[in-house]
């Protein structure tokens, strides 16, 4: 059985960026920009926004955090991405999500420039996604194509079952899968909450996508023996014994489901990372656009 670890995979990955900046930066260049906002104070989405911020860093990005108040008024949030739509200096924009309850999600994400959108979350990029058109791809399934590249797992042919159909994960990765591109050539089937049968179904799957959001919700008797087992969970779980008191838990059992796999992502230490180096690939490929 394989771990496909997540540092391993993204560090490569940040390695080849960070070369890349430095070539750029040696000719006179200016680095990538990425500009992040955070809403409030979610405890979850401060870390995930510090390791964006802490990553771009490390492999010579600039990056600009713009941190607004958890009661914020729609309009002066649309007017800050307006503001950093027509920044010039400016490569990537993002808005860490959830967003509060009084603000319109959507359209927050329409508001932001296609061409500086690397969370691929408009749906300018969802329906060029769709098509086979350039695109951004939303980072953590773009994130899980790049660890299949890394770990050489082979796709075509293979029926991949998906469970979970979000704008953000499951429906752009089923895409991606069924695509015809390296990595992709799947036959691919979505589960959802209204989906009958869902063990039978997931028995099927030679690569199993876990993307529902409910902690250790596959157990290894919906998993056929050798699949790849792809693990995009990440739920805080409270747990007394733990250091800052919650551990975080993964869709998947992985100690009763890894035996049985080919290969498994752990969590932490899987999807969540390459997610990032998915976002920072993003960033790259909107500074070369915009040149
Ligand atoms: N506009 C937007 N874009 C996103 O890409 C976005 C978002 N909103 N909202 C939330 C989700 C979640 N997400 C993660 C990023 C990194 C880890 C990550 O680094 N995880 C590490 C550390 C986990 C930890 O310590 O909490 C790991 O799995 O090992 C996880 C999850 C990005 N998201």
């Amino acid at each position: 059985m394989i771990i496909l670890d997540g540092k391993i995979a993204s560090a490569a990955i940040k390695e080849s960026l960070k070369k890349e900046v430095e070539i750029l930066t040696n000719n006179g260049k200016r680095p990538p920009h990425l500009a992040a906002i955070l809403i409030g104070n979610n405890g979850a989405s401060e870390t995930y926004v510090a390791s964006k911020v802490k990553q771009c860093a490390e492999i010579g990005f600039q990056s600009t955090l713009i941190r607004l108040e958890e009661d914020i008024a729609e309009s002066i949030l649309l007017q800050k991405i307006n503001f950093l739509n027509n920044d010039v200096s400016v490569d990537g924009i993002l808005v860490q999500l959830p967003l509060p309850k009084h603000i319109n999600e959507q359209k927050v994400i329409e508001a932001i420039a296609p061409e500086k959108d690397v969370d691929g979350f408009h749906p300018v990029n969802a329906g060029k996604l769709v098509q086979g058109l350039p695109a951004f791809i939303p980072a953590t399934p773009y994130g899980i194509m790049l660890m299949l590249d890394h770990f050489n797992i082979e796709t075509k042919g293979k029926h991949a079952v998906v469970i979970g159909r979000s704008n953000i994960v499951g429906r752009p990765m089923s895409i991606l899968l069924s695509s015809n591109i390296k990595h992709g050539n799947c036959t691919v089937t979505i589960c959802h909450s209204h989906t009958q049968n869902l063990k039978e179904i997931c028995l099927q799957g030679d690569i199993l996508v876990a993307a529902l959001g409910r902690p250790q919700f596959v157990k290894a008797d919906m998993v056929k023996e050798g699949a790849v087992v792809i693990d995009v969970g990440i739920t805080r779980v409270e747990d007394a014994t733990a250091k800052k008191g919650f551990r975080i838990k993964g869709d998947v059992s992985f100690d009763e489901v890894a035996p049985k796999t080919f290969a498994i992502t752990p969590v932490p230490g899987g999807v969540g990372l390459m997610t990032i180096a998915g976002l920072l690939k993003n960033t790259l490929q909107a500074y070369h656009q915009r040149q």
